[in-house]
């Protein structure tokens, strides 16, 4: 579950988030749409602790991200906590970032290795089963650059999903695609949504928050103008910024 209460950010005197709420349940799915520039990237970064709210909440799982609760009071958390934390937050971005001179395998390998310091064959099995689910088992000895861009993007997906996250973070997964690419990651991830992940999906492609979103937010100028489920938002929209959004993208 993620719960975000009245999220504010600024970057100097720019205010990027001006009281953003949303709650997604545990399992559900959220698309947020949005023009470029609304602040749907820096919304995903402060869940996962990329940037710092300047005000408002966020918890994921009930606990509070960035913050311990004693004797009343919030404290900062350490950095060994926000490091745990982050643990339960996976995130795929744009760019999907894979280590070039590490194997599909090794990269899927490589943060429960490191970071959770695992059972190496437990994490093996789980990073082949992983990369079976995205449809890349015969893949794993290739390197990223002998993929195809929608390969990357789904052993990325398979990289973050290795971490056995609470939580998934998507900021506009397929927007750097080719389009015959596309279809193959939002396969991946319908999968997931049916598998009842948590999901925040920032994305373009209206047919996906269409078909599995739970709730749909439209985002404009750092605030949420409006959400509801995809026949509300998508097809019959209330607001003007909404519906000058959708004319332009549909
Ligand atoms: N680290 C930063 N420092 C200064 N300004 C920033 C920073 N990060 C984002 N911004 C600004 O915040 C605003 C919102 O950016 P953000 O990337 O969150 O929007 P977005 O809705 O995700 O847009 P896009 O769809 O283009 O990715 C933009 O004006 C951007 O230039």
């Amino acid at each position: 579950m993620v719960r975000a209460e009245n999220v504010h950010k600024s970057f100097g005197s720019l205010e990027v988030l001006k009281g953003v709420d949303l709650t997604v349940p545990e399992g559900g799915v959220s698309c947020v749409l949005g023009p470029s520039g609304s602040g749907k990237s820096t919304f995903l970064r402060c869940i996962n602790h990329l940037e710092k709210l300047n005000a408002g909440r966020i918890l994921v799982d009930g606990d509070l991200v960035g913050y311990r609760e004693r004797g009343g009071k919030l404290h900062e958390m350490s950095e060994r906590d926000v490091a745990k934390q982050r643990q339960s937050i996976g995130m795929v971005f744009q760019r999907f970032n894979l280590f070039p001179h590490m194997t599909v395998l090794d990269n899927v390998m490589e943060a429960p290795s490191r970071v959770k310091r695992e059972n190496k064959g437990e994490v093996r099995e789980r990073a082949r089963a992983l990369l079976d689910r995205v449809g890349l088992a015969e893949k794993m000895s290739n390197y990223p650059g002998q993929l195809s861009g929608g390969q990357q993007q789904r052993v990325a997906i398979a990289r973050a999903l290795a971490m056995r996250p609470k939580v998934m973070l998507f900021d506009e997964p397929t927007s750097a695609l080719d389009p015959e690419l596309v279809g193959e990651v939002l396969e991946v991830m319908k999968g997931l949504a049916r598998d009842g992940m948590t999901m925040i999906v920032v994305t373009h492609e209206i047919g996906f928050a269409r078909e599995v979103a739970d709730e749909v937010v439209f985002m404009d100028g750092g605030v949420v103008v409006e959400k509801g489920s995809p026949s509300e938002i998508i097809a019959n929209p209330q607001q003007e910024r909404t519906k000058a959004f959708l004319s332009k993208v549909l």
